[in-house]
């Protein structure tokens, strides 16, 4: 058999465990995984005493791309993402303008990314209350899912679903075969609370962080699982913040509630305590937990209990993100760079959290819960999608280092150990030290459904 490229000497990480392989890629595919090739290949790349991941398939991003630019977009996110050793991802609804609620802002989307994207994208739709009508429209297009916000989303073109259209949307979901993501943030406490503390004149990172406890997670995590588990319907849960979230959604699960389960780096990393220490690029909803819910939340993902990994990377420019008034900031953190160093460093390294567990976390589980075969996973007849890991080289994040569009982020000058020295989609480096290719081009991603429709 004859490759275009043989990967030499590398150790595998699959869901099984650890695999010292060799990878023969041909069309952008593996077709062979073995002791040794032995194949004269027209390229050969050395990957001895370097890890293969799996390319890391982040299920959540916003690069607002058409129409928010500014605050980021398809060429610069995208790049940070390969620097990570991300592969694929997925864009969400929001906050590009207009925002994906039907087949039109779909198909504005998906031809701006065709043209700027490094890497394979997904695009999920929008669930609000004024586009129930257009699920079916979306599922055509093509969305990898549905996603709302349960409490107010930062942007009023975007608005939270109230209860009969999450339920609706919910029904829909079901339907099409596709799952419904929500932000579950309660929005009657958050919106109260929030309304209490500026009424008084509160302006403090503490005071933000107060207005949105864990209780106001737990009541809409309880809710959308009600609904999921009355109309046995696929809910994903985004970026829970707090151990008790996770416990809630793992009891449901064995209940059989279809739920699956993501957290976001930053929740793993940084506490409430940093948000006083470091301030406005630490802003985010849910917000960051005091340290014994992070620990929490860190027990749940050494049990196997957490499903995705996904970065939730929300860049705005720097006058929305520079105020006095915490409250005013725009909420959403600057982390498609680092995923993987975090779960390397602080999960692999300091709590022994096995590689395999970090590959599953994120690539195949966003892979099979999306539908997507080819991705996801080191594997004869997939995508030749990896990224190339020094797992003992140490680093310290600069901001030179940084490929999105704004330099405000919270891991500047964070000490990692396990860097990413190269990724690779479909057979091609799409980075490689520092270097970006954008000749590869990203494609469009949508689901493998069997007889949903
Ligand atoms: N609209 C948007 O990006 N919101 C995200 N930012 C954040 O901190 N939480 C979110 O849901
Ligand atoms: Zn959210
Ligand atoms: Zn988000």
């Amino acid at each position: 058999m004859g490759f275009e490229l043989i990967v030499r000497g590398g150790t595998l990480v699959t869901a099984q465990g650890e695999q010292r392989a060799d990878l023969g890629i041909e069309g952008g595919q593996i077709v062979s995984i073995a002791d040794e090739l032995l194949d004269g290949a027209p390229h050969t790349l050395d990957a001895s005493g370097l890890y293969l991941f799996p390319g890391v398939l982040d299920a959540h991003v916003h690069l607002n791309e058409p129409g928010r630019t500014h605050w980021e977009g398809f060429e610069t996110g995208t790049r940070a993402l390969a620097a990570g050793g991300a592969t694929s991802f997925f864009d969400m609804p929001l906050n590009s303008s207009p925002p994906v609620l039907d087949a039109a802002t779909f198909e504005a989307k998906r031809a701006v990314a065709a043209a700027k994207s490094l890497l394979d994208f997904g695009l999920w739709g929008g669930l609000t209350p004024l586009n129930l009508e257009r699920l079916d429209e979306l599922a055509e297009a093509g969305v990898i899912g549905f996603k709302a916000f349960m409490s107010h989303s930062g942007l009023d073109e975007f608005p939270a679903v109230d209860d009969v259209t999450l339920y609706e949307g919910l029904k829909a979901a079901k339907r099409l075969g596709l799952p419904l993501a929500t932000h579950a943030e309660s929005d009657g406490f958050t919106r109260r609370l929030t309304e209490l503390a500026r009424s008084g004149g509160a302006s403090t990172a503490r005071d933000y962080l107060n207005s949105r406890p864990v209780v106001t997670e737990l009541e809409a995590v309880q809710r959308a699982l009600l609904y999921a588990h009355e109309l046995d319907a696929p809910l994903h849960l985004v970026h829970l913040s707090s151990g008790q979230a996770v416990a809630l959604a793992v009891e449901a699960k064995a209940r059989g509630v279809d739920v699956t389960i993501e957290t976001c780096p930053h929740y793993l990393h940084f506490t409430d305590a940093d948000v006083e220490r470091i301030g406005a690029a630490l802003k985010c909803a849910p917000p960051l937990r005091p340290q014994a819910v992070q620990d929490d939340l860190w027990g749940a993902l050494l049990r196997g209990e957490i499903d995705i990994v996904g970065s939730d990377h929300s860049p705005a420019p720097p006058d929305l993100k520079t105020s006095d008034d915490f409250f005013a900031l725009w909420g959403g953190i600057s982390g498609a760079q680092s995923t993987l160093n975090v779960l390397l460093a602080d999960g692999h390294h300091q709590r022994g959290v096995a590689l395999a567990a970090i590959s599953v976390m994120t690539a195949l589980n966003p892979a099979r819960r999306f539908n997507l075969p080819q991705k996801g996973e080191l594997r004869v007849g997939a995508d030749a999608d990896f990224a190339l890991v020094n797992l003992g080289q140490r680093f310290t994040l600069e901001q030179a280092d940084l490929q999105d569009r704004w330099r405000q982020n919270p891991y500047v000058g964070t000490s990692f150990q396990g860097q990413v020295t190269a990724t690779y989609l479909r057979g091609r480096a799409v980075h490689q030290h520092g270097q970006f290719d954008s000749t590869v081009g990203g494609k469009l991603l949508t689901p493998h459904l069997q007889g949903a429709l």
